[in-house]
């Protein structure tokens, strides 16, 4: 379908809105693509980049946002003082608030928001795991016996706690034995007061295949993306040690033509990428109750939810990881996809949850 109809929101009257960005400037080239910034100003919305090293209302004294979007780092939102901004325009919604985002940056309350949900979603859970922070076990002393007493099974992903948008965040590592493990609670032992703790996650077979369900308000797309492929039991009776990799599924299926340092690619590429192309995708409607009820609990409007569906029973899916405000551009047809989100925003639909700007930005 060609995007002008793929649109659903089209502009009814002759009123404009003004949408500021603020986001680092690798995001910015990722997402504010000119077919973008055309696409919704043709739909009556004026995308204006806001500049996220000083006060708002320093160099837009007098212009009125409608809406600001944004990903940033806690500094940016200091330097911005949106307080002094929201004084004098209180209308202004601001999608999303830092301290709701701030629960995705940690994969334990990330992962709490896909646990124990409603009776509709009772076949999608998440993976057992458990945090291992050196400095804050007693006496720091028997950790791996811990974890050997503990309902985990090799293999397991070794996750960096915090996913606050470093590079450092996406280094995971696959542990497959004692000595791996032994060696993971080492290093992350070795840093003295600046240790990073970690999650140690079970790995699930999946086929090789991850979903990613992108969410904007209403709106949302599910797509596949390679993912590691599976581990059969035998198999990982012989692994030993561990394996590091980064940022897997961030090859669509078009461009994946395997990246050597990543275990996702094993020589197989062929049969891998016929493997994503022939999996069958989530029923649409999971994907959407799924999509609602993350809305509904993490306060968000912006995010993509990693998704797995377990080998040993096709009814079961597992949430692995959620990501604020996603590269959305990486979709088919992003533009109406993100421009209907954004008339949403502006028109004040139920739909969006937003909390105007009442405390939002109090803890920044
Ligand atoms: N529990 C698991 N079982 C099997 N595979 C997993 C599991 N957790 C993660 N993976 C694989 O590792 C990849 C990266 O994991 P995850 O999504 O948690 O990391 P991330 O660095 O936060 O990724 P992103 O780039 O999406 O932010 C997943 O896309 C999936 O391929
Ligand atoms: O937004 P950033 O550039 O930082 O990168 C994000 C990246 O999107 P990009 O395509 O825009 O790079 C996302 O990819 P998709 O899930 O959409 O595949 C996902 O990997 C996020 O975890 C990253 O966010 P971070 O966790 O590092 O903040
Ligand atoms: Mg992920
Ligand atoms: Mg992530």
């Amino acid at each position: 379908m060609p995007q002008e109809q793929a649109s659903q929101s089209q502009t009814h009257d002759d009123e404009r809105y003004i949408i500021g960005y603020a986001m680092e400037p690798k995001k910015i080239q990722n997402l504010l693509r000119p077919s973008l910034i055309e696409h919704a100003r043709k739909h009556g919305i004026d995308l204006i980049p806001i500049d996220i090293n000083k006060p708002l209302i320093q160099h837009h004294p007098n212009l009125h946002f409608h809406c600001i979007v944004q990903k940033l780092q806690p500094k940016h939102w200091n330097n911005l003082n949106l307080h002094q901004y929201m004084s004098k325009h209180a209308t202004t919604t601001i999608i999303d608030p830092p301290h709701l985002v701030r629960n995705l940056q940690n994969r334990v309350s990330m992962l709490d928001f896909a646990t124990n949900l409603p009776l509709s979603l009772q076949n999608v859970g998440v993976p057992y795991q458990v945090v291992i922070d050196i400095h804050k076990t007693s006496g720091g002393n028997d950790v791996e016996g811990m974890v050997m007493d503990s309902n985990l099974r090799f293999p397991v992903i070794a996750k960096p706690l915090y996913a606050d948008g470093t590079m450092k965040s996406h280094e995971l590592c696959l542990v497959f034995d004692r000595e791996g493990l032994r060696e993971t609670l080492n290093k992350n032992a070795a840093g003295g007061t600046t240790t990073t703790p970690v999650v140690l996650q079970e790995f699930v077979n999946h086929g090789g295949v991850v979903f990613k369900v992108y969410v904007a308000g209403e709106h949302v797309r599910c797509v596949k993306r390679r993912s590691l492929p599976d581990i059969p039991e035998e198999k990982a009776k012989t692994l030993k040690g561990t394996l590091k990799f980064s940022q897997i599924s961030n090859f669509t299926v078009q461009d994946d033509n395997g990246a050597k340092s990543n275990p996702g690619h094993n020589g197989d590429g062929a049969n891998h990428l016929s493997n994503i192309e022939s999996a069958e995708m989530p029923e649409e409607s999971l994907i959407k109750e799924l999509a609602r009820a993350l809305r509904e609990r993490t306060g968000l409007n912006m995010f993509n939810v990693d998704v797995i569906r377990d080998v040993k029973d096709c009814t079961r899916y597992l949430v692995i990881d959620i990501n604020y405000f996603p590269g959305y551009a990486k979709l088919p047809s992003y533009e109406p996809f993100i421009t209907d989100f954004l008339l949403d925003c502006v028109r004040n639909k139920p739909a969006v949850v937003c909390e105007k700007n009442q405390g939002m930005i109090m803890n920044e």
